[in-house]
């Protein structure tokens, strides 16, 4: 089982091409869960860096040309070396430009996860959604029966996260019923989310950990949100003071997950 003493024992170096919002955000998560976080722009050392890392997360939230580059240069490092790749398709619903890059991305590089709410996954899984830029919006289709057709289509697994949070293979699925609504207010909450799941898989490649990694992210959010009830902001301080006190006691009391 995946437990906190492993991750800070192993401590592994989670690369990331991040977006131009939140790698603040994505470094301190990572950290204060126990992984070692590193971003870099130059794809001159794309591969130099792959090769020191455990796990490597590619952001699509902004990304150009160089950063495309980068991810397609890290990412076949990557999977030539056998080091997880999590790719969050940000508001991939939103542009063309969105949906070549992810393309491209995929063409040269196989993901280990796709992260993503429910709009993102659901133009993935190719079911009508509306989503809202970044954020998931509205639709009316099944979360589990969408992330089951990602996760085939791409062959991964998928994390598709919201008011419950659906991880699958396609075949074997989990839902993950932990949180609190200020995760929403936040913006950075979902690449934080990446962010865990790479340090979770790098420490112990397999879906339960997976599932596991994301309840203690909402676990953190849920223990943040009972301290400050009313304010969104020092929920988001909160929660990196909670990823880093954490215990395993703590999470295998709270955690409210069940296969579907
Ligand atoms: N309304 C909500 N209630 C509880 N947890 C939520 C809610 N919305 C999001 N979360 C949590 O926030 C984290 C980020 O998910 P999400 O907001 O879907 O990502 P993104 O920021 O990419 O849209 C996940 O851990 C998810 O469980
Ligand atoms: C605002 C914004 N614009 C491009 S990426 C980004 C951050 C998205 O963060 P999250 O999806 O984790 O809320
Ligand atoms: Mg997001």
């Amino acid at each position: 089982m995946l437990t906190i003493k492993s991750i800070r024992e192993t401590n592994p170096v989670i690369l990331n091409v991040a977006n131009m919002v939140t790698p603040q955000h994505v470094a301190d998560a990572i950290n204060f869960y126990g992984g070692s976080p590193i971003m870099f722009t130059d794809e001159r050392e794309a591969a130099g860096l792959t090769n020191i890392s455990s796990g490597v997360v590619f952001n699509m939230g902004s990304t150009n040309e160089a950063t495309l580059r980068n991810v397609i240069a890290s990412g076949k490092v990557a999977n030539k070396r056998g080091i997880p790749v999590v790719i969050d398709p940000v508001a991939i619903g939103a542009t063309e430009l969105r949906q070549d890059n992810f393309a491209r991305a995929a063409e040269a590089v196989a993901f280990d996860v796709i992260r993503g709410n429910a709009g993102e996954i659901a133009y993935l899984a190719n079911v009508n959604w509306q989503a809202n830029g970044i954020d998931a919006g509205n639709g009316d289709g099944d979360v589990v029966a969408i992330a089951k057709k990602a996760a085939h289509r791409y062959h991964c697994w998928v994390v598709l996260s919201g008011v419950k949070d659906i991880v699958t293979d396609g075949e074997t699925t989990y839902c993950v019923d932990n949180g609190h609504p200020y995760f929403q207010t936040n913006v950075g909450s979902g690449d934080m989310l990446d962010g865990i799941l790479a340090t979770a898989i790098a420490t112990e490649h397999g879906l339960k950990a997976l599932v596991r990694a994301t309840a203690t992210f909402s676990i953190a959010g849920e223990l943040a949100g009972e301290k400050y009830p009313n304010q969104p902001a020092s929920f988001f301080v909160e929660l990196y003071n909670q990823l880093a006190t954490i215990t395993d006691e703590v999470i295998d009391t709270r955690m409210k997950i069940h296969q579907v």
